[in-house]
Formats: C-alpha cells, structure tokens, sequence
C-alpha cells in the first residue's frame, strides 16, 4: 500500500487530510510546482492537498507513456491486456467502498447516487472494452489487377500511442473510465488529468493498475488546473498523439486548438442543453418520475440533464404541481446518509454561477414554481455550496436561461401545442447533445426521434445506457462518438495493406 493514495473509512470527511501525489510511471510521486486544496462540497472542509503538476512533471508523464508503448505492454495480445482489464474491474469492485467514499468526498454527490451509478460504471467500463477489443473486425478487399493475379487488401489496427484524457468533476471515475478502458484496450499508453475538484479515485486507480499488472507508464495521472497548467501543458506536449476530454463546450474548443498543432485526433463530449418533449398521451407517472431524474440528478450535473420541459398543453397544469411536489421531496444533506437525495453543486464557485441564473430567470420575469435559493442546513452542511432544486415557468425560448446550460438543478417548463412546433424548439439550440421523449404513441415516437437534432435520443427513458451504442453529440455538444465499436475506431489507428497476388 503506498502512503499516496488516502485510505477511507467511509463516512469520516474531516477526520483525514492526506496528500494526493501524481502517478508517473507506476509511482506515486509527489512533485510539482505548488499545491492546492480540495475540499468536500456538502461541508467546504479540506480533504487532501493535491499537487500541481509542472511543464516538468507533466513532461516526465507523457516520456513515460512513450516508453510504455514500447515495453511489455506494446508487445502483449488483445486476449493479455483484455484479461488484465478485467483485473482492473475486478480491483475496482474489491476496494468498492473506498472508491465509492472518495467519489462522495470529492463531489458530495448522495452515496446511493454513487453506489448505484459511479462506482459500478467505473468496473463496468473496464469489462465492457475488455469484451469488445476480442470482437474487433477489419475490413478485406479483393481487387483485380491489370495482369489478371489480383491483389488482397486487408486493414489492421493498431494504438495510436499516447492518449490524453481530460475529464471533468461530475462523474469522475464514471466518465475517465470511460476513455481509460478502451484507450487501454486497444493497446495505448495514457496520461489522465483529472478534474481539479476530483482528484482522487483517478490517484486511486493507479494502485488498482499496479496490482493488476499494467505496466509502469501505461496509466498516468497528473494533477492541476486547465488553463496555463496542467490540462493546457498536457494537451499541448508534442509527444501526445490523441487527445479525449469531457467537459464545457468553451474549453473543448482550447483543446481543438491546442490538438490543431501537430494535426492530433480529438474526441469531444461538451455541454448541452437538452430537452423533455413530454406528449398528453404519455405514462404520467413514468414522465414525472424520468423528468425528476433528468432534471435533478447528481443536482442538474450531469451534460445529458433536461434543462428544458416542454409539456402538451392540456397536460401543462398538472405535469407542472406534479414535477414541483417531487423537487419538493428531495432532501438535501449529508451525501453519506442514506436519506439523502440531493447533494451540493461542484463548488462555491459553482454555485455562484448557478445563482447567477437564478437571479437572471428573475430578472427575465420567470414565474418560480419551487426554489430559487439556498437550502437552510444546518452545520456543518450550512457551509456546503447547496442550492434549492428550482422550476420555473414563463422564460422566453431567448432568455439566457433557456439558451446556456446552467449545469444546476433546474429547468423552464413550457406547454406546447403541436408536434411540429415542439421539435423546432426543442432543435433551436447551440447544442444537439440529448433529448427524451415521453409518449406511448410508437409511431410519433419513433417520428420525433428521427428529427431530434441530437446524438441521444431516448424514449420513455433517460440516461439508461447500453455501453456498446454510439455516445456523443452534435453542434457545439461535440465531436465524433464514443462507445462500443466507436471507443475502438478513435481509439486505435487504421492501416490497409494492399498485397498484389
Ligand atoms: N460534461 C459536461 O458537459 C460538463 C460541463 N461543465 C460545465 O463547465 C463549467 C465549468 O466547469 P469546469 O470544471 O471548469 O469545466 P472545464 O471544461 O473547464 O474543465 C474540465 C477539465 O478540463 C480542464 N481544462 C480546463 N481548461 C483547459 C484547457 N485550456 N486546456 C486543457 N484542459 C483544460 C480542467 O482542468 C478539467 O480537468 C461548469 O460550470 C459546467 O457548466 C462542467 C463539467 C462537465
Ligand atoms: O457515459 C455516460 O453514461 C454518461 C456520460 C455523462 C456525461 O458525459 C456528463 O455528464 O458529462
């Protein structure tokens, strides 16, 4: 066990302060140019110190990623490093509730949230990439030749070398595994930056990765900030061949730029602003309770989140009290008590900026249906950055509330009348991320989903994910999909050999 990495004993939050250090080539090592703090968002208490990587350290990390690539991991089939994923799986399960007390210390997000969603997702990533690497398929070709032998074209893949991933402080081990496990699958090295606000099942795994047998410098990670920091020294090192992040649509565009020098891949999963169309002849019941999810899951953090309700008109009155009574029943507090539904936003900062809009949706003359504020908790969760689950109605289709995602738990609910209407709205955004749609009319449903101008479409359902299915966005929520058989395509580098017969 190294000193590293923190050992949770579940519940405690300010019992243990420990030091996070980086993770270079299989050690964890503590160096960098200063140190900052990362606190528990229910109760602003400091948990760990976390290192802020230099150009140096960050340097030292892609060299050993570089190296790796030509070590035993280059050399190792498919079915080697498929088994040892599932190793990595496997260790994430056995230390479960250490991960899963880290996660909650990180974001404050509710332990059943966690328990349920982050941790077992984290396993499953490794599972579900180390199962797809074993199927992969290339294409063959037989072409005729001018002297009649004919030639034999075949494709064979390979790893595109050292990934960068750069991931956000929502789902953290959630959404890094998620680029790790196939990056790994197919035989790259990578370099992880986690989120400033999350660093620690990221540090976490590096111990899991040893104990599986990954290689030194297989699986990096690097601490810090985005801009003049680790994320911008990272995604601009030359020797970075690919570059994956998670993230809001403005920084997604920083790392394009960054990857435009030396013309790397990027894969993008950005912001959205996505829509509920919730149709008069859908299940109410199932409406309300999926909507609910949508809209105040992991406390609106979540990119595929609703932020906009539209609802058919002779339904509007009810749908509205129904979805005001069950945000009324989420309890926010201690993310570790079993009670508790609704955990704080990412951070102080964050919350300001939630309450920013609050402010605007006023000030733009919403009707407020349920919230607005800031719970009243008592300590120590007073000094969280907690914040009511809030609806609104009356906003118009150009408010900056319902334009710009707001990542909080909050949405505008707008009656519609017909179907037409209901999609040019839902389609009149920047965004193209992820819609649901409630009705129990198949043929309407299966109408609507084809024109939704979105990457996810689900019906009768939100966020229930089949990791083998094409997963991004598009306009500004991204580039290019990830899952499945499209995690392998950006994952791994195409090359057809033409043999002449
Ligand atoms: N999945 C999503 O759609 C997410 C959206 N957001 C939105 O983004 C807003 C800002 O949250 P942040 O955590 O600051 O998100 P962000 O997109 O700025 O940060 C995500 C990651 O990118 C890194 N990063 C930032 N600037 C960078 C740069 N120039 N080069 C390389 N890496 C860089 C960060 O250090 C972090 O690891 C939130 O208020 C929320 O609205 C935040 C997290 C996830
Ligand atoms: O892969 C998933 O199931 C969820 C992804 C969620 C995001 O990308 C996000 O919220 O940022």
């Amino acid at each position: 066990m190294n000193s590293a990495v923190p050992r949770y004993q579940g519940a405690a939050v300010s019992a243990e302060t420990a030091r996070l250090s980086h993770f270079i080539d299989g050690r964890f090592v503590p160096a960098g140019r200063s140190s900052f703090e990362n606190r528990h968002p229910a109760t602003g208490e400091v948990i760990n110190l976390v290192p802020e990587a230099d150009s140096a350290a960050i340097d030292d990390a892609v060299k050993a990623a570089k190296r790796a690539l030509k070590g035993p991991w280059g050399k190792m089939s498919e079915q080697q490093r498929s088994a040892i994923l599932r190793k990595v799986a496997d260790g994430i399960m056995a230390r479960f509730d250490d991960f899963l007390a880290a996660e909650v210390l990180d974001t404050g997000k509710p332990r059943s949230l966690a328990s349920h969603i982050d941790i077992p997702r984290g396993a499953a990533n490794f599972n579900v990439f180390a199962d797809q690497v074993l199927t992969l398929s290339t294409e063959t070709f037989r072409m005729a030749t001018p002297d009649g032998a004919g030639a034999l074209n075949y494709a064979i893949r390979g790893p595109r070398g050292v990934i960068a991933v750069v991931c956000p402080w929502n789902l953290p081990l959630l959404l890094m595994t998620w680029k790790v496990a196939p990056a790994l699958a197919c035989g790259n090295t990578v370099v992880v930056k986690p989120s400033e606000e999350t660093p620690t099942t990221a540090t976490m795994l590096g111990e899991i990765m040893n104990e599986a047998g990954v290689p030194p410098g297989v699986y990096n990670v690097v601490h810090g900030f985005g801009q003049d920091s680790a994320g911008e020294y990272l995604t601009s090192h030359p020797d970075v061949d690919g570059i994956t992040f998670t993230g809001e649509t403005r920084t997604g565009e920083a790392i394009m730029r960054a990857a435009s020098r030396g013309v790397r891949p990027v894969s993008l999963e950005l912001g959205g602003k996505n829509a509920s169309l919730v149709f008069a002849d859908c299940d109410m019941d199932k409406a309300i309770e999926g909507v609910t999810r949508a809209v105040f899951a992991n406390c609106g953090q979540v990119c595929l989140g609703t932020e906009r309700v539209y609802v058919e008109r002779s339904m509007f009155a009810e749908f509205t009290q129904r979805l005001k009574q069950a945000a009324e029943k989420l309890k926010p507090g201690d993310p570790f008590d079993a009670s508790t539904t609704l955990g704080p936003l990412i951070s102080q900062a964050h919350r300001d900026k939630v309450l920013s809009y609050y402010a605007k949706a006023k000030a733009e003359g919403a009707e407020i249906v349920t919230g607005g504020g800031i719970p009243e908790l008592a300590a120590p969760y007073s000094t969280g950055s907690f914040v009511e689950p809030t609806i609104w109605t009356g906003l118009a289709e150009d408010s900056a509330v319902m334009r710009e995602e707001i990542f909080g738990p909050c949405c505008n609910i707008v009656p519609f009348d017909e179907e037409d209407a209901v999609i040019a709205l839902a389609n009149d955004s920047p965004y193209g991320l992820a819609t649901s749609i409630w009705t129990q009319n198949l043929t309407r449903a299966h109408r609507v989903a084809a024109q939704v101008e979105v990457g996810i479409a689900w019906v009768n359902s939100w966020f229930l994910r089949d990791l083998r299915t094409p997963f991004g966005g598009s306009k500004q929520s991204g580039i290019g999909r990830e899952g499945g058989v499209h995690s392998m395509e950006f994952y791994t580098e195409l090359r057809n050999v033409c043999v002449k017969l």
